[in-house]
């Protein structure tokens, strides 16, 4: 075995104390496997004396985290601290800039400054793992950049936030409301510490525009990627879904073309058959199409402590192998810029969810609406008594252009019939 990794842990919460954890109950086989000892020299957080259920007394505190990166004793620092700015990105500068190796599992300051960061490690040949980033322990990013790297990849798409997908399964099966539900997901570990990140698809969208980066070669652009989150999800939609052979999940999708970078998060019906439709609970899911692989479908826990920390280690003992590369699978100035491509051409069938008032012609306003902006409608559910007194109205429809549809919308805006603004769910049909 050579000399020991000198690795300092900046971020002591959920992650942090789960990589103390994992190295103290796994540490034998992670040496052998990293070939060489894994000491933890010193640690940095807010609160020198929470309690962490850990014992901390062996390794050396330090309030400043970034004061870490420019010491001769420490090999690799461990960026846990979350936020896209501030100290995290404060820190990962001066570890890169110091030459030193970075692990993080911080997706949103990849997606806002992955560039900028990889380029330093490329300029410095140090090392920038990020496995916990992306689906948190599926071994998703080492799986696109290494695993899948010979292969042309059309698409990549999946389920990306644990708390989402937490969220919309318990609805499903327990029929519970949201706001319960969201507070059960933060007790166990798995929201943000901002929960809107999560239930508005942001978290999801970072991790997307790091995935499309890896997946087609291409520059990230957090910026270019649609998003919507689950507010608007009720327990009736959940249930219609259900009726119609689906399942509500929130889905990032990206894919590159000759029209250019598509990136979308958003809530989308599952056919019940399709493999996202059975992941369930906090468990994330990453599908890849590749032109030789086929396709691949990665599935696992995306988020909590366990999981998380095993992405951090797995990252340490490849910097203790002394295998690493490129951040992005190339070097960046290899990586395209493809133009952001336009949701209007896709084509596809649309779960369409509206409140009515209960009254005659309204359904005839509806169709109309839709036969006016060439929408061909494949099923129709009319049933019960909304809480503002109205009905609902729900249909899917045939395979259309997304134009269509934001046409047929557009003639039925300001009617006095429709009560409430309608739902919209694109049908995953990967
Ligand atoms: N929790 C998960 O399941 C999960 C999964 C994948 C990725 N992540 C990512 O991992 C990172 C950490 O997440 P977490 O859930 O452990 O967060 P957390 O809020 O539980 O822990 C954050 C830690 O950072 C410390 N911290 C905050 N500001 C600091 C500062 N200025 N200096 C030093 N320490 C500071 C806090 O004291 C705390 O120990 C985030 O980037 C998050 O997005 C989390
Ligand atoms: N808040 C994230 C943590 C994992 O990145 C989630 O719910 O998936
Ligand atoms: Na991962």
């Amino acid at each position: 075995m050579s000399g020991p990794l000198r690795v300092a842990l900046a971020g002591l919460g959920t992650v942090g104390a789960g990589v103390v954890k994992l190295i103290e109950v796994n540490r034998t086989l992670v040496e052998r496997r990293a070939a060489r000892p894994i000491q933890v020299v010193a640690v940095s957080a807010r609160d020198r004396n929470r309690d962490r259920g850990i014992d901390m007394s062996a390794f050396e505190w330090v309030d400043d985290p970034v004061t870490l990166a420019a010491r001769d004793d420490i090999d690799v620092v461990v960026e846990l601290i979350g936020g896209s700015d501030g100290p995290a990105l404060a820190l990962a500068r001066a570890t890169l800039e110091s030459g030193k190796a970075l692990v993080t599992a911080n997706k949103a300051m990849l997606a806002h400054h992955g560039i900028e960061l990889a380029r330093m490690a490329e300029a410095q040949g140090a090392a920038l793992k990020y496995e916990a980033a992306v689906a948190g322990g599926i071994p998703v990013i080492k799986g696109l950049r290494e695993g899948a790297a010979a292969n042309e990849i059309g698409v990549v798409y999946g389920i990306l936030n644990g708390t989402c997908n937490y969220i919309l399964t318990t609805m499903e099966k327990e029929g519970r409301a949201f706001n319960e539900v969201l507070e059960e997901a933060q007790r166990l570990g798995f929201a943000e510490a901002d929960p809107s990140f999560d239930i508005d698809g942001v978290d999801a969208a970072h991790k997307l525009s790091i995935l499309a980066s890896l997946a087609f070669g291409t520059r990230l652009d957090f910026e270019g990627v649609a998003i919507d989150g689950i507010r608007e999800v009720e327990a009736a939609d959940i249930a219609y879904a259900e009726t119609l052979g689906f399942k509500v999940r929130l889905v990032g999708i990206a894919q590159a073309d000759a029209n250019g970078l598509f990136q979308r998060v958003h809530a989308c019906l599952a056919p019940v058959a399709h493999p996202l439709a059975h992941v369930d609970g906090s468990l994330n899911a990453v599908v890849a199409e590749g032109n030789f692989v086929g396709r691949l479908f990665f599935q696992g826990s995306g988020a909590g402590e366990g999981p998380t920390a095993s992405a951090v280690v797995a990252d340490l003992i490849d910097i203790g192998r002394g295998e690493f590369g490129p951040a992005f699978a190339m070097p960046v100035d290899s990586l395209t810029a493809l133009p952001p491509a336009a949701a209007g051409d896709r084509v596809g069938r649309v779960y369409l969810r509206f409140t009515v008032a209960d009254r005659p012609g309204v359904l005839a306003e509806l169709t109309a609406a839709m036969r006016d902006a060439g929408v061909s409608i494949e099923s129709l559910i009319q049933r019960g008594n909304t809480e503002n007194g109205g009905v609902y109205l729900v249909m899917v429809t045939h395979e259309v252009p997304e134009r269509a549809v934001t046409d047929a919308l557009a003639r039925l805006h300001g009617s006095e019939n429709i009560l409430g603004r309608p739902m919209l769910m694109h049908i995953l049909d990967f």
